[in-house]
C-alpha cells in the first residue's frame, strides 16, 4: 500500500448519479496528471483526496491519513493542511486585492497574520506578480487570476498540490509559464503535483506519471511511455526495398497497411496473436530485406480518444446506465 495515496473502490454519488465508480488507486509521489474528458470526474476525485468531498462508498488513504464516508472533520483539517488546492472555479474574493486575499487564504490554513504577509508577499514575487499584487482581484486578467489562484495554494508551503484545470482559458504564451511554474515547483521544489485536465500536452509536459478517468472509472494508470506502449497490433516493418510494392503485397494478403510513406518503412496493423515471424515470412514471399520488426506505439492523444471511445461503446452496450 503506497503512504502517498491508496484509494480502494472509492464511489461518489450525486443522487442518483454515480460521478466515481470504484476508483481502486496505488500513487507515489511525483507529478501526476489525472487525464479524463468532461465530466469524467476528475474534479471531484479531487476534492476527495483532499477532504473537502467525503466518499459515498469505499475507503482509502491520502498521505496516512484516512478517507471515510460521512463527515471525517479531524481527517478533513490534516489533509488540508498538507495540501494546496487550485480550483477550477473562480474562487476569488471581490474587493480584495492580490495579497489581501493570498494572506487571507494563510490564515484560513491556521497562519499567524504577519508570517501569512511575509509569505504572501514571498509567493507573490515568484510568481513575478509584484505589481499585481495591490490590485483588486476583480480587475485581475484570466492569468493573473490563475496565478493568484497558484499563489493561495502555495500559501501554507504543502508538500502536496492539487490543480484542477490549471490551464484553463490562458492564452498560448500564459499556458507555457503555467507549465514552467508547475514544471518548476514539482520538480524543484520537491513538491508533488495532481494535475486535473483535458489537456493531453499538458499532461506530456509536466507528468511523469498519468491516470486516465473516464466515466468516473480509472482506464490505465503508469507513465506515459507505458502507457502508450501497450498496444500490441502495430508494427513498423523497417524495409530495404521497394516500399510501395511491399505495402501493396501487404493488402493483398489481408494485413492492415497504415502508412507507406516514411522512408524505408511500412506501418502495418494487425490482430494481438500476429507473430512478428509472419513479418518475416511476407518480406521474404515479396522479396524485400525486412532489417527489423517495431512495435509502433501511440500517441497519447491516441490512446485517450481509443479509451474515451471504448468506454463509451461499454456504456452503450450496457444501456447507458450511470
Ligand atoms: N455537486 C454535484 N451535484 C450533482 N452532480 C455533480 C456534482 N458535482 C459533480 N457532479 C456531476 O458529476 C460528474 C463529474 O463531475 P466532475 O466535475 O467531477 O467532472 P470533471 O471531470 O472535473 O469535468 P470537467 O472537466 O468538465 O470539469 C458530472 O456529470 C457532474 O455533473
Amino acid at each position: 500500500m503506497s503512504d502517498f495515496i491508496s484509494l480502494n473502490s472509492i464511489q461518489r454519488h450525486f443522487g442518483v448519479y454515480h460521478a466515481l465508480k470504484g476508483i481502486t488507486l496505488e500513487l507515489q509521489p511525483g507529478r501526476i496528471g489525472l487525464l479524463g474528458p468532461n465530466g469524467a470526474g476528475k474534479s471531484t476525485l479531487l476534492k476527495i483526496l483532499m477532504g473537502l468531498l467525503s466518499p459515498s462508498l469505499g475507503s482509502g488513504t491520502v498521505l496516512g491519513i484516512p478517507l471515510r464516508a460521512g463527515n471525517n472533520i479531524q481527517g478533513n483539517m490534516e489533509l488540508r493542511r498538507l495540501i494546496g488546492f487550485m480550483s477550477e472555479a473562480d474562487s476569488l474574493v471581490p474587493g480584495l486585492k492580490g495579497v489581501e486575499y493570498v494572506t487571507l487564504a494563510g490564515e484560513l490554513c491556521g497562519m499567524p497574520r504577519r508570517q501569512a504577509q511575509r509569505r504572501a508577499h514571498e509567493i507573490l514575487t515568484y510568481l513575478e506578480m509584484e505589481d499585481a499584487r495591490y490590485r483588486k482581484l476583480e480587475e485581475y486578467s484570466t492569468g493573473m487570476k490563475q496565478r493568484i489562484k497558484l499563489a493561495q495554494a502555495l500559501i501554507h508551503d504543502p508538500p502536496v498540490l492539487l490543480l484542477d484545470e490549471p490551464t484553463s482559458g490562458l492564452d498560448p504564451a500564459g499556458r507555457d509559464a503555467m507549465l514552467r511554474l508547475m514544471l518548476e515547483i514539482g520538480r524543484d521544489f520537491g513538491k508533488s503535483i495532481i494535475v486535473s485536465t483535458h489537456l493531453l500536452a499538458d499532461v506530456e509536459t509536466v507528468c511523469d506519471q498519468v491516470v486516465l478517468l473516464i466515466n468516473g472509472q480509472i482506464r490505465g494508470q503508469g507513465t506515459v511511455e507505458e502507457l502508450c506502449s501497450r498496444r500490441q497490433d502495430r508494427y513498423r516493418l523497417q524495409i530495404q526495398g521497394d516500399r510501395e510494392k511491399f505495402a501493396g503485397f501487404l493488402r493483398d494478403q489481408g494485413v492492415e497497411v497504415l502508412d507507406e510513406t516514411i522512408k524505408g518503412e511500412v506501418r502495418i496493423q494487425v490482430s494481438r496473436d500476429w507473430a512478428p515471424q509472419q513479418g518475416f515470412e511476407l518480406a521474404r514471399k515479396s522479396q524485400v530485406v525486412l532489417r527489423g520488426i517495431i512495435p509502433d506505439d501511440e500517441t497519447l492523444e491516441e490512446l485517450f480518444l481509443r479509451s474515451v471511445e471504448g468506454a463509451e461503446t461499454e456504456n452503450l452496450l450496457a444501456g447507458g446506465k450511470v
